[in-house]
């Protein structure tokens, strides 16, 4: 389902070259979840956004559902991800002027695929039904990570790709993403989740150690 063959991205920052990651190369199947842990800096949020098509590899190839999606002209990139991908970054993913309902409404509309009842189906399994109609200004933190991982499900994706989508939250709530991304992986779905949470790590079907770019 994700295919990464050898993916090199370099950054260059004044003189300095930074090497985000050297060779690395993944597979993951439907139904399976692996867990990206490795040091600040290590490369995992520079992985998961070549994965996910939002970044493009200096060198190597991604393969999504056996499509390619790195070197690409943006718009196929972007009809793909939309289509295929559900994304869950720390910066956040949801539009500001739209409520939660319109958020989810929007990403279906993206995707080609309207469904009212797979959405209000994901904003049940967030307990976010009730928030539908409110802002993301308002939510609280525990709130906007569930927001979040909702509108990333709300194509039905077959791959769901998550930066430490369990950052600041307390255990119970951890918990219960953790719980809900299990079902998600049966639907099946193929998720890669970065995260230094050892409740996260202990959950993986998969852990792979990222270290200066490198999986070790
Ligand atoms: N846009 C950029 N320009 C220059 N350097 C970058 C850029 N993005 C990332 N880097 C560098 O690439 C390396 C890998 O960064 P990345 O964000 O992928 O690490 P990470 O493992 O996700 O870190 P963290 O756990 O702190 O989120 C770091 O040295 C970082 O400073």
């Amino acid at each position: 389902m994700i295919q990464a063959d050898e993916l090199y991205r370099f950054y260059r920052a004044g003189d300095e070259e930074v090497k985000a990651l050297r060779g690395v190369s993944l597979e993951v199947d439907p139904g399976e979840i692996v867990v990206i842990t490795g040091p600040s800096g290590s490369g995992k949020s520079t992985l998961l956004a070549c994965l996910a098509g939002l970044d493009e590899p200096d060198g190597g190839a991604v393969w999504i559902d056996r499509t390619r999606i790195s070197h690409r002209p943006e718009a196929e990139r972007a009809a793909l991800r939309a289509r295929s991908i559900g994304v869950v970054f720390q910066s956040g993913n949801l539009i500001e002027h739209l409520t939660v309902g319109q958020n989810l409404d929007l990403v279906q509309r993206l995707a080609g695929r309207r469904d009212a009842a797979w959405a209000d189906h994901v904003l049940e399994l967030t307990g976010l039904i009730a928030r539908t109609r409110a802002r993301p200004s308002t939510l609280s933190g525990g709130e906007a990570a569930r927001a979040g991982l909702a509108v990333a499900l709300a194509n039905r994706p077959a791959v769901l790709l998550a930066d430490e989508p369990t950052g600041e939250l307390d255990r119970a709530t951890e918990a219960g993403i953790l719980t809900l991304l299990r079902d998600q992986a049966q639907r099946p779905c193929a998720v890669v989740i970065a995260s230094h949470s050892p409740a996260v790590r202990r959950f993986a079907d998969r852990v792979l150690t990222l270290h200066d770019g490198r999986i070790t």
